[in-house]
């Protein structure tokens, strides 16, 4: 028997041997093939119990790393750990020495310097903590007490900050450490103690402390790496992440409560395990009693953290969300006039951190002189709300300039609504600030540009509008007359065809000096474009208007060097008087153009004031005046049609109805030629009641065949824009038809909606609630109020085709072009540039974000006949 156990017991030894030996070499196979697969991932580790730290066996421990434990077992990860300080641990993270490193909250300012999975790994907070019998049982029992937490930190400014809001103060005990903080509640020296949450549940029941029901400053935690990293490791992370956090019962929730129940008493004296081993017994039998009640407890604890988790999830996405946000938002105590909550975006925008803009007076965020305007908004909106005339859902809008920390100041657009607050009950005003620097530097750009000539720095026609608005105005109260000046060089064309351009650019810029020298300084002198100037001579009658071009006839006509030549040229002036020759600028402006024609005529580099002999020359409007009445009974008109393109994918996206009028014996003529005489004679209103009614029957036709854009635009005259039963009649015409109101698009010229914008604002309104659409056409030439144009509820910005002629050539076309589709994309209307003749003005535009485009290089206009077929032939393009 004894021989048997030898010979037994050696086998034994001997097939252990080579057991041991086998599996050796196997884990050595199994290691080297896993050592050449595994992905190995260094991690930072760095001391924040329980969360992460250097657990006693000199390995790393706590929530971190056992939820990364789990996740790099499923990914097949092989972890490496570097121990690190915090900040070396970030640095080394930024320079790409670790991988992976956990315990990092999200920060907008962290997303610049690290990459983030989505999922958040950890839900952190801070938690008041407070011996069992403080009696502390809400926020408002804090007031008055005397609280332990670490000086200085973000969960002072954090807890502050949100008892600020319950009018409840504190008193601080300042520690160095979270220990402390409880033990100088322990000490009695605190009446409560401030800690991370995690923290706390563990160590407070060695203090005989408790939580308290006060939580704050919650946020979410994630492993990070270098930025644009080991993207893999993070999707892996929200891969495995996911499935652990969907299941109560998986691994994550039992590493949570672990670490989330209370640390173990480490040290239990000697003499006292005797007395615990006979405990032991009654314990085994309490143990089981304990553990039935236990696992009541833990599902419950299990209950609540998902609940925690939840409110921690959903406050955070609100925190994501107010920190990417670009714009500020922020609540504002009516009464105090102290902002109570401010976004992170605000230090973006201003320079200024949330916490410094709560503390400062409102006026502190203004400039200077803006307050009482702010002032007065607030407290009428407050009084119109508490009168019942205003609802939360009323907001009020303004444009302030803001001073940046750096001492520049910002142009913001605020937004701001009265509400209550459903914590503290009491009104308050919440807002939204947006920075719109871009937009009023685009506005002033545009401004300048569209207000005056580039070339010579005069104001344009589009200023001199303005200008003689004025002057009419001022005329009329004091019963004066003025004078109105056509000037156009002699022979301008020889100059320039001779001796090119520049020289040519060159002569206009001296003339230019040399008329604004010549004239008064409340006059205005302006170039309408090639060689012809305007000019107006206020307070002035034909005597003194007289004088003034005698003079100027002199001045202009002197020798000029301009490069190596010496040039000698002589002006031709049209007078026309105000109001003896017409009382508008277009009348005045059209007989000032007559008198100069006959100066060309009869003698050139002279002046003649109008005369009704000259009318003459304006029988050509008569006898169209007079033709226009049979246009329409006679059946003269008729209406081309003009695609529209997508910029990018070159799709149909609409078409613009074009007005002709074939004459039996004038031929075909222009709407830019006729339309005004319509106009002027008031027979305009039945012209645009026909094309619109040609107009609906048509798109009614393309419907009816499957060939239909998404909308077709008419123009509108300046007369018809006019008339209070616009809305009414383009109802009718639609329903007539059959034609939704969103298929069509009502055009109308800058200049119309800028006449009185007051008005089309009201119009506009009414058109846009029965549901047609609006384009502004010619944009860029008119006067633009861009504080209307955002009110506008217009669809698109039609960019006159002017400027995208010269884009090729001229910089300050290429640069109107550009203000325009950015103000466009900013008060969210679609930009359409007219005059396309070119693939590279298309390549411009695209590239610029123009959005459609209309032009000869696209399609020209057509009869109806030839735009059926053309949509017919491309009814794959066209957008649905
Ligand atoms: N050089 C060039 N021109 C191009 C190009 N593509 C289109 N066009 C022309 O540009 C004009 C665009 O129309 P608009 O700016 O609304 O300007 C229109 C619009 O203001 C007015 N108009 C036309 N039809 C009507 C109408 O039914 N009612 C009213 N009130 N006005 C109309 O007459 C103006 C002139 O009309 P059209 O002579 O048909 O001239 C049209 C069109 O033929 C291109 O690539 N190069």
């Amino acid at each position: 028997m004894f021989q048997r156990f030898i010979i037994s017991h050696g086998l034994r030894a001997a097939a252990t041997q080579v057991v041991a030996v086998l599996f050796g070499a196997l884990l050595l196979v199994a290691g080297l093939s896993s050592a050449a697969s595994a992905r190995e991932v260094v991690v930072g580790l760095y001391e924040n119990e329980p969360k992460i730290f250097t657990g006693s066996d000199g390995r790393a421990a706590g929530i971190f790393p056992e939820i990364l434990r789990e996740i790099a077992a499923r990914e097949g990860w092989q972890l490496r750990y570097e121990r690190c300080e915090w900040s070396v641990c970030l640095g080394l993270l930024d320079a790409g020495e670790i991988d992976l490193m956990p315990d990092v909250a999200f920060s907008s300012e962290r997303l610049e310097r690290f990459s983030f999975h989505d999922v958040v790994a950890l839900h952190s907070w801070s938690q008041v903590f407070k011996p069992t019998d403080s009696g502390i049982e809400s926020i408002l029992d804090l007031d008055g007490k005397r609280i332990a937490m670490l000086a200085g930190s973000v969960q002072e400014v954090a807890l502050r900050a949100m008892l600020a809001g319950f009018d409840v103060e504190f008193e601080l005990v300042p520690a160095d450490s979270f220990d402390e903080t409880f033990a100088l509640v322990a000490r009695g020296d605190a009446d409560a103690a401030v800690a991370n949450h995690l923290f706390g549940v563990r160590r407070a029941p060695q203090y005989a402390l408790v939580t308290a029901p006060v939580v704050f400053q919650p946020s979410g935690l994630f492993f990070a790496t270098t930025r644009g990293r080991n993207l893999d490791l993070l999707a892996g992370i929200d891969r495995q992440l996911q499935p652990l956090k969907a299941d109560q019962s998986s691994q994550y929730f039992r590493i949570l409560e672990r670490w989330a129940a209370p640390a173990p008493e480490f040290v239990v004296p000697t003499m006292l395990r005797k007395l615990m081993f006979t405990l032991l017994a009654i314990g085994v039998v309490l143990g089981v009693v304990v553990i039935v009640l236990r696992s009541q407890v833990r599902a419950r604890t299990r209950e609540r953290e998902r609940l925690a988790i939840e409110v921690m999830e959903s406050e955070q996405r609100y925190r994501d969300l107010a920190e990417s946000i670009y714009d500020v938002i922020w609540t504002l105590d009516p009464e105090t006039l102290r902002f109570t909550y401010v976004s992170p975006s605000v230090e973006r925008l201003r320079g200024y951190t949330p916490e410094e803009v709560m503390n400062m007076p409102l006026e502190a965020t203004l400039a200077p002189g803006q307050l009482g305007r702010v002032q007065e908004v607030i407290a009428r909106s407050m009084a119109e709300y508490i009168a019942g005339e205003r609802s939360t859902s009323d907001a009020v809008m303004l444009e302030v300039e803001q001073p940046r920390r750096d001492g520049s100041m910002v142009w913001t657009e605020v937004v701001g609504n009265i509400a209550r607050n459903p914590i503290t009950g009491r009104l308050e005003v919440r807002g939204v600030t947006r920075d719109i620097t871009e937009r009023r530097s685009n506005e002033a750009r545009i401004q300048q540009l569209a207000h005056y000539d580039q070339l010579t720095g005069l104001p344009n026609r589009v200023l001199l509008r303005d200008r003689f608005a004025q002057l009419q105005a001022l005329a009329q109260r004091h019963g004066q007359q003025f004078a109105l000046l056509f000037l156009d060089l002699d022979h301008f064309k020889n100059i320039n065809d001779t001796l090119g351009h520049d020289a040519g650019d060159q002569l206009l810029v001296v003339i230019a000096r040399r008329l604004e020298t010549a004239l008064r300084a409340g006059d205005t002198v302006c170039r309408l474009g090639g060689d012809e100037y305007i000019m107006l001579l206020g307070e002035c009658d034909a005597d003194g208007a007289a004088a003034v071009v005698r003079k100027l006839i002199e001045l202009v006509s002197e020798p000029c060097t301009v490069g190596a030549h010496e040039l000698v040229t002589t002006p031709s002036i049209g007078i026309a008087m105000y109001p003896d020759d017409g009382e508008d600028l277009e009348t005045l402006l059209r007989k000032a153009d007559v008198a100069m024609y006959r100066v060309k005529h009869e003698n050139r580099g002279d002046f003649r004031f109008y005369t009704s002999e000259m009318q003459a020359h304006t029988e050509r409007a008569l006898l169209l005046a007079s033709a226009l009445r049979h246009a329409v009974a006679g059946g003269q008109l008729h209406l081309h049609y003009q695609p529209q393109f997508d910029v990018s994918t070159r799709q149909v996206t609409g078409a613009e109805a074009l007005v002709r009028w074939s004459h039996p014996s004038l031929g075909v003529l222009s709407p830019a030629e006729f339309i005004p005489v319509a106009e002027s004679t008031g027979l305009i209103n039945e012209l645009g009641a026909w094309v619109l009614r040609e107009a609906a029957r048509e798109l009614r036709r393309w419907q009816d065949e499957g060939v239909a854009p998404p909308m077709l635009a008419v123009n509108l005259s300046a007369v018809q824009f006019r008339r209070p039963d616009l809305p009414e009649c383009i109802r009718r015409e639609l329903d007539e038809a059959g034609i939704q109101p969103e298929r069509l698009e009502l055009e109308l010229t800058e200049a119309v909606a800028m006449d009185d914008p007051e008005k089309a604002l009201h119009m506009m309104r009414q058109l846009a609630a029965s549901g047609v659409r609006i384009a502004i056409d010619d944009f860029g030439t008119g006067y633009s109020s861009l504080s209307y144009l955002k009110r506008f509820t217009a669809h698109r910005l039609k960019i006159d085709q002017s400027f995208v002629r010269d884009i090729g050539e001229d910089e300050d076309d290429r640069a109107i072009v550009r203000a325009i589709i950015r103000l466009a994309q900013s008060l969210g209307m679609h930009t359409v540039a007219e005059g396309v003749e070119t693939e590279e003005q298309l390549a411009f535009l695209k590239a610029e974000g123009c959005d459609e485009a209309q032009g000869y290089l696209l399609a020209r206009p057509m009869p109806a006949d030839d735009m059926r077929a053309f949509l017919a032939a491309n009814r794959a393009l066209i957008v649905r």
